[in-house]
């Protein structure tokens, strides 16, 4: 039997993913050590590999087969755009994508005026103005801290993920539009769903038992 290999989102998401896989009966007790460097892990009772990566790098590994199946949070699924499954909603990491800003710049949104965005999410910024909206606007691409572009002046309103608000709050600023709601999802690499479809199945039905609860 191969090895199914896991491309996991680091960071926010990964201690989730970990207790998800566990309540399942697959552990990874090693990937758990903080300390550890080392960046691949096989679990060979169930012919399992596991790695952590960057989210953005998760659907490039899952759309190159390098990992069959990956773990990340939708808004990297969708400004990606890779070739990839998306299989299930894992029920954690809920947050939402919205267009934030000082409350006056409701009127330059709703005049559709030329206004320039910043964000860390060029691609789904650009659709939701362009394909939604039908607004042209300036995009400027951040990689943190998106909440200062309106505040030093760099851009009118920021795309960006909203969880509980207090970023904005103690900045100033609110949320203006919503785009769409996010949360942790499985990805699969459309060649391993046909090659590995009963072990994958399987695998999703499990999941799915855990998560509806
Ligand atoms: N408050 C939040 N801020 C950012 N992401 C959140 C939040 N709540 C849930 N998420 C989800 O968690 C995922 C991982 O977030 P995390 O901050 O670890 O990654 P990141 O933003 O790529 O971090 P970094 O840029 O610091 O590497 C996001 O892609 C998103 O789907
Ligand atoms: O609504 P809240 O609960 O306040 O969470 C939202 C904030 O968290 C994220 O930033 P992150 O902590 O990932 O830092 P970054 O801005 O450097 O990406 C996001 O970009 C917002 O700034």
């Amino acid at each position: 039997m191969r090895y199914l290999t896991f491309a996991l989102g680091k960071g926010r998401l990964a201690y989730q993913t970990l207790e998800l896989f566990e309540k399942i009966g697959i552990t990874c007790e090693e990937m758990k050590d903080p300390n550890s460097r080392r960046l691949i892990f096989t679990n060979e009772e169930l012919k399992l590999r596991f790695f952590l990566a960057k989210g953005p790098d998760v659907p490039v590994y899952v759309e190159y087969g390098a990992a069959d199946i990956g773990v990340v949070g939708k808004d990297v699924i969708l400004e990606a755009g890779r070739k990839v499954h998306e299989v299930l909603d894992l029920g954690y990491g809920n947050c939402r994508m919205c267009v934030c800003g000082h409350k006056d710049a409701a009127e330059l949104l709703k005049h559709r005026e030329l206004i320039r965005v910043a964000t860390k999410y060029p691609n789904i910024a650009k659709d939701y103005f362009y394909n939604t909206k039908h607004q042209t606007v300036e995009l400027i691409k951040l990689n943190g801290s998106i909440e200062l572009a309106p505040i030093v002046g760099l851009s009118e309103v920021i795309v960006d993920i909203v969880e509980t608000g207090s970023t904005l709050k103690e900045n100033g600023l609110e949320v203006l539009e919503e785009i769409c709601p996010l949360s942790a999802r499985m990805i699969v690499n459309p060649v391993s769903m046909r090659l590995e479809s009963e072990r994958i199945k399987e695998l999703l039905m499990r999941l799915r038992a855990q998560v509806i609860r």
